[in-house]
This record gives structure tokens, sequence and C-alpha cells, in this order.
């Protein structure tokens, strides 16, 4: 496991997070000053509307975008203070579009190892973890379908040991089988390694059912932040209560707050 000596107990530290996004003359705020910590070693749930900004703070833990304002700390050291490599090999993503390169599932496989001058000691291991079969590492990643895709580009995140994995919408592409594979493979993992999950999904059983605790972002601000069990069982924040009572509602809200945010920044004339 990379970079597991963190002694702060806190994996992630987000403070005062700020973004702001700028595109043909629209401004608009995607984080406004996001604060919370997700402690060493558990699954953090994040969920919300639509366009709230999930994703993108995702994005800031392993700086495939950077904040504005604001700080993030990966096992207490500020992200910008960090290299690149060391990053990304202590902290893992996967999307939910995989992203495969052209080759064997042998080849993606074992492109982590290969980056270290490493081999890969034993591919069959991974590809039974992901219920798949021993002879599929010859096979080129084309012929895969979706969900067996999907299981490879996670298993090779996986391999490169990371101690922090961010999910995001992993299985929204995926059929109930699948998906079942996935959630099993991540749980597993994490049991075994000990490491940190921050973990993006639409589906509200899903983030019940897999987190310790869960965020509730809205429009760009963290509105509650409780353990998993509490938050399902009545979110104390007023929107956070509708959303988790009629999610598909709120995805229309939070599109017009996301409009007329860039539109009052636009009409008076942005930064
Ligand atoms: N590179 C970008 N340039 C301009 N706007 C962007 C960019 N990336 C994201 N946005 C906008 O930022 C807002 C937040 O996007 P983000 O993907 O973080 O939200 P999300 O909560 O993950 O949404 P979803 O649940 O639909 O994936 C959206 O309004 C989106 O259109």
């Amino acid at each position: 496991m990379t970079d597991s000596s963190n002694d702060t107990g806190i994996a992630i530290n987000f403070h005062e997070v700020k973004k702001t996004f700028r595109e043909r003359g629209k401004e608009t705020e995607v984080l406004k000053g996001v604060t919370g910590t997700v402690p060493s070693g558990t699954v953090l749930t994040l969920v919300g509307p639509s366009g709230s900004g999930k994703s993108t703070l995702l994005s800031m833990c392993n700086l495939l975008l950077s904040p504005d304002e604001g700080e993030v700390y990966v096992n207490g050291k500020e992200i910008r203070d960090w290299s690149i490599p060391d990053l990304r090999k202590t902290v893992g993503m996967a999307f939910q579009t995989p992203t495969l390169f052209p080759g064997t599932v042998l080849d993606n496989l074992s492109l982590g190892p290969k980056l270290r001058g490493e081999q890969l000691d034993n591919p069959g291991y991974w590809l039974r973890e992901i219920d798949l079969p021993e002879d599929l590492q010859d096979r080129s990643v084309e012929e895969l379908s979706g969900g067996q895709r999907q299981r490879i580009a996670l298993v090779r995140t996986l391999i490169n040991e990371p101690s922090i994995l961010l999910l995001d919408e992993v299985t929204s592409s995926l059929d109930p089988v699948s998906t079942q594979v996935v959630e099993t493979l991540i749980t597993d993992w994490r049991k075994k390694t000990g490491a940190t999950v921050l973990w993006v999904t639409h589906h509200l059983e899903q983030a019940r059912r897999l987190g310790d605790i869960t965020w509730y972002l809205e429009a760009g601000e963290l509105l509650e932040a409780r353990s998993t069990e509490d938050f399902f069982a009545r979110p104390e924040n007023e929107r956070a209560r509708m959303f988790v009572n009629d999610p598909e509602d709120m995805k229309v809200v939070a599109e017009t707050v996301a409009t007329s945010t860039s539109m009052v920044s636009s009409t008076q004339g942005g930064k």
C-alpha cells in the first residue's frame, strides 16, 4: 500500500475549496468553499443532484483539477506539494466510462507495474477476483463487453495499491450482475487493505449500502456530512431530506440554480 504511513488519521481534508469554471464568457461557481474531512479507512459516499460539484470535488484529490482557492490535504500533505507520480499512485481513480488502451487485457493490467519497472506477478488472481476467466488475459480489450471493461479498469487501478480510491459513478452503466461484482470487489479489497474510498453515486441505495459516511452536496455546497446510517434515517438538512425523498425532482432544482448562478456572474461581467 502506498503512503499508508499517515498518522493524521485523516485521508483527505478539504479546506474552503472553491472552483469556478469559465466558459464562453460565462462563469459557474461549482464549489463554493467546501470544508470537510474523510477519516482514513472509511467509505465516503457522495450524493447530490446532477451538477452539484461531486465529480469536481473528487478531481481535486488527485489534481485532475486544482482548486482556485482553499487547500486539499492528502494524507496530511497539501495537494500541490505532492509530485504527480506519487500522488497518482497514492490516489487511484476510476470513472463511469472505463479508459483502457488498445491491447490485451494483460497489457492493460500490467501498465502500472511496467511503469515502475516491475512485472505483474499474478494476473490470474486479479481476474478471478472479478469473476472473469484467466484465459481472458490474452484477449484484446476491444472484444470485451462494457461490464468486463469496467471490471478490468477497476482492477488495473487496484493493482497499483492506492491508499485512497476515487470512484465516479463506476457502476452507473453496468447491469446488476456486473454492479454486484464491482461492489464486492471494492468492499473486499478495502477490508483487506484498509484503504479509503470516496464513491460518487446517483444510486441512493448504493450510497446507503456501501457508505460509512455520506456527504450531500448541492450547488457547490456541502450541506450535510454524517454517518451514512444517520443520514439515510433522516437527513437534518431540509434540502438533503427533499433529495432523499425525491432525487429526480431535485435534479431540476439544481440545474436552475446552476444556470442562474452563471447568468448572474456573466451579467456582472465576471472576474
Ligand atoms: N471543465 C468544465 N468546464 C466548464 N464547466 C464544467 C466543467 N466541468 C464541470 N463543469 C460544470 O460544473 C458543474 C458541476 O459539475 P460536476 O460534474 O462536478 O457535478 P456532479 O455533481 O458530479 O454532476 P453529475 O452528478 O451530473 O455527474 C456542472 O454545472 C458542470 O456543467
